[in-house]
């Protein structure tokens, strides 16, 4: 049986609140209230997976590290964390939240050893998030670039990285579609499992990433297209399922 997409809802936080932002700008946030009601919701509605992101770590403009790890407490499904997990204290930090993995950004560009030692450490609690525009990394809040995508995918590779999380910036918050191209370069560029992210709109968007995980893309981030109703993650998951 081939296996099915994993959906994980996003819930980005940002001054205390559950955002999206529109290419991960600073300043084009939407609110959408209470994360942990937030999360709870995604839960509710089925979900196995939450995507939670604390953006203030992410660019530098504080943190909700404490409601981060409520709402990772909080939760009885599988929690991806990322924002600002930049060394051995945040890394700790996120792990004691009791979440299932953590996505290293720009420390997977500006301090490779530590990540080399943390993936050696910690193995698949470990994934890398790939965040592109074109094929140029980039890091702090996707305000600096951090080399090619390419280079930098064979050199985590080579240092045993579990999985990479893959979100092209052009398309992130937009609601034009994923980038279908840029999956399936990467996942042919590597053996580990890819979760895309960035641009789904449509339950037609899923099915096309669905269509990819044969090539090895195991999951899809949903957020914008759930809090603008788009579809309900209900219907999501139905579509991946079938
Ligand atoms: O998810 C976003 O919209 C986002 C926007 C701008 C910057 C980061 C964003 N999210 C995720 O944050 C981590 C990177 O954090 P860091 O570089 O490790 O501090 C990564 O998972 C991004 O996808």
């Amino acid at each position: 049986m081939s296996q099915k997409l994993e959906l994980l809802p996003a819930v980005d936080v940002r001054d205390g609140q559950a955002v999206r932002l529109v290419h991960g700008e600073s300043g084009s946030e939407t609110s959408y209230g209470d994360p942990l009601q937030a999360a709870l919701a995604w839960q509710r509605a089925g979900a196995e997976w939450l995507h939670l992101v604390d953006l203030d770590a992410a660019f530098g403009t504080g943190d909700n590290r404490a409601q981060i790890a409520e709402v990772a407490r909080s939760m009885d499904i599988k929690v991806e964390l990322s924002g600002g997990i930049r060394d051995d204290a945040s890394l700790a930090a996120a792990l004691a939240t009791g979440c299932k993995r953590v996505n290293l950004g720009t420390a997977a560009l500006e301090t490779p050893e530590w990540v080399a030692k943390v993936i050696a450490e910690h193995g698949d609690k470990i994934a890398v998030g790939l965040d592109v525009r074109g094929t140029t990394l980039r890091g702090r809040g996707w305000t600096r670039d951090g080399g090619d995508l390419y280079e930098t995918l064979a050199r985590l590779d080579s240092e045993g990285c579990a999985r990479y999380v893959v979100t092209d910036i052009a398309k992130d918050g937009t609601l034009q579609g994923p980038n279908l191209e840029l999956l399936k370069n990467v996942c042919a560029a590597t053996d580990k499992p890819v979760v895309a992210s960035g641009g789904v709109s449509s339950l037609d968007d899923l099915r096309a990433i669905a269509s990819l995980v044969p090539e090895g893309v195991e999951g899809a981030i949903v957020g914008k297209a759930l809090y603008a109703k788009a579809f309900t993650l209900e219907e999501a998951l139905k579509a991946v399922s079938e």
